[in-house]
């Protein structure tokens, strides 16, 4: 569910990729409106274990205040810490026990358990609801070619991701669960954002936090963060300038990205700067289709590859290894392009096929990727509901393929665009093992895995004896789920490029402006291949 829609007006730019690799969110208060539903817990917790608690000397039974008890003791703080500092205020001193203590017993762990099986009721009966702006600013970092995380306190992380169909928006999740696993001290301590800048390959110093609860501003501060910025959801302003936030807004609508990100240069006029990056070592090309090396069409079967484009592909597959990385499925994508030389890379990577450019080791290649297979199930009951939930909708096309499902929306009218996001949505959270994803005017539901056509193109390396230094990968792609590849080559020091008619933020070094100019390149790179 959403909070609204997102308006962009008079956005304050404040991340900047010169500044900037990675953007670190807290996720109660930030991006889900769940904090309020932790306060609900936490008061029906405290609230009905102090009335039946006999009165004691020196222990004061009072309600707990879901204002200040609730961000003086547990906002943003693991729970186990939250029950105690809470308790011990009012002069109760309660023996830690055992994390598995069942809710009824009077110990720490076993009233952390009675408040998050309160929680979980309430989640249950009200659903997730995230904060449209949240979101919204979150896919704009990451086309901008941020990495991201969500670092929280919650051991709920996982379940309210999946329910509010998040997941799929972050590179590194950091919860309460890991954080134990790695001992590592909860918020106002510094040590969970730290490392979470560490799994993002990233110094604190070149990375932003968003938080709305004071332990978790403490915590960025202590840890030297490049940015923190304050999210004040209920008039806590000054108190979190007071904890080091640098900056303080309302709603993340407010938060701009800067323009100063470089302006790829068209790369048909960069040649030179490619064959120097090129001397001495060995092309490998990775390309997607649709907008690549097709211009975008209204229905999907019209977009055919031209008898040049064709061409060129097979040449160069002649001189270098080359796969088709496509959302498309497997099939799909193979007949279109209609070559034997190359390899296919089918649902955003989780199917692999083609010949082995190293025969003498294995004739062929061949990956369907397990986790994918799990998901098949479910996949084949998404497609069944949308196809009959979305009939009577004009011009939706549900497209079923091995590993994913999309639904295109090209040809839908606008009004009817919120009764196929709502469709989209209920599946997703009706059907255990599935995440939604986009791409251009289309909803998407994959595998709820950690798989992506950047980790494609990591295997493919692999799996191609391609991971050498005398290997030049390049990628070149249109869309959102390109820029999962654009960032592996950023990280690999390969060449991403992004094809697409004006600049627009993007993990990718360079850009070319249509499938005319891939062709282009392509003849170009077998030109100088043959020359070498
Ligand atoms: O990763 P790609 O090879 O670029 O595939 C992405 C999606 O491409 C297709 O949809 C897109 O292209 C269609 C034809 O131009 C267009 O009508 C649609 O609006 C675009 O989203 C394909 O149908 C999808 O399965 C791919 O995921």
């Amino acid at each position: 569910m959403t909070d609204g829609q997102p308006a962009m007006t008079n956005a304050r730019p404040v991340f900047s990729r010169d500044r900037l690799d990675a953007v670190l969110f807290d996720l109660d208060g930030v991006l889900t409106r769940t904090a309020e539903i932790h306060a609900e817990a936490w008061k029906r917790l405290f609230d009905d274990y102090l009335s039946e608690r006999p009165a004691t000397a020196g222990e004061d039974h009072s309600r707990f205040d879901d204002d200040h008890d609730y961000r003086r003791y547990v906002d943003g703080r693991p729970r186990l810490k939250g029950v105690k500092h809470f308790l011990l205020a009012r002069g109760i001193d309660l023996p830690e026990g055992e994390p598995d203590d069942p809710p009824e017993h009077e110990t720490l762990h076993g009233l952390g358990n009675r408040k998050n099986a309160l929680f979980r009721e309430l989640i249950e009966q009200r659903g997730i609801h995230v904060y449209a702006c949240a979101v919204d600013l979150l896919r704009r970092l990451r086309r901008a070619g941020f990495r991201t995380a969500v670092v929280t306190a919650s051991k709920n992380c996982e379940l309210i991701l999946q329910q509010a169909g998040l997941n799929g928006l972050f590179d590194e999740h950091l919860d309460g669960v890991e954080a134990e696993a790695l001992e590592l001290a909860g918020k106002p301590d510094p040590d969970t954002f730290v490392e979470a800048a560490q799994q993002l390959g990233c110094e604190p110093k070149r990375a932003a936090v968003l938080e709305d609860a004071t332990a978790g501003v403490m915590a960025a501060s202590r840890g030297h963060f490049g940015l923190v910025i304050g999210i004040d959801r209920d008039g806590q302003r000054e108190s979190l300038l007071s904890k080091g936030a640098d900056l303080v807004f309302d709603d993340l609508c407010q938060i701009g990205i800067e323009s100063t990100h470089r302006e790829m240069p068209p790369l048909l006029e960069e040649m030179a700067l490619i064959s120097d990056r090129l001397a001495d070592k060995q092309p490998a090309l990775f390309l997607d289709y649709d907008g690549t090396l097709t211009p975008i069409v209204e229905r999907p079967a019209d977009a055919q590859l031209s008898h040049s484009m064709r061409r060129a592909l097979r040449d160069a597959a002649e001189q270098m290894p080359l796969a088709v990385i496509s959302g498309r499925d497997l099939d799909d994508i193979s007949a279109l392009v209609g070559l034997d030389n190359l390899i296919y890379a089918g649902s955003h990577g989780f199917d692999i096929r083609g010949p082995d450019p190293r025969p003498d080791l294995r004739p062929d290649l061949r990956m369907e990727l397990p986790e994918g297979i799990d998901a098949l199930d479910a996949l084949q009951q998404a497609a069944a509901t949308l196809e009959a939930r979305l009939a009577d909708v004009a011009g939706v096309r549900v497209e079923r393929k091995r590993f994913a499902v999309a639904i295109h929306v090209r040809q839908v009218a606008d009004r009817d665009l919120p009764r196929v996001r709502e469709a989209v949505d209920q599946t997703q959270r009706s059907l255990d093992g599935l995440r939604q994803t986009g791409g251009k005017r289309l909803f998407e539901l994959r595998p709820d895995v950690d798989w992506d056509k950047g980790q494609a193109l990591r295997w493919l390396l692999s799996e191609l004896g391609l991971e050498g230094p005398d290997v030049l990968p390049l990628y070149l792609g249109d869309d959102d789920t390109d820029e999962d590849a654009f960032r592996v080559l950023r990280q690999l020091g390969g060449i991403s490029i992004l094809v697409a008619e004006a600049a627009r933020p993007s993990a990718a070094d360079y850009r070319l402006r249509a499938p005319d100019d891939v062709e282009a390149l392509l003849i170009y790179l077998t030109g100088l291949e043959r020359d070498a």
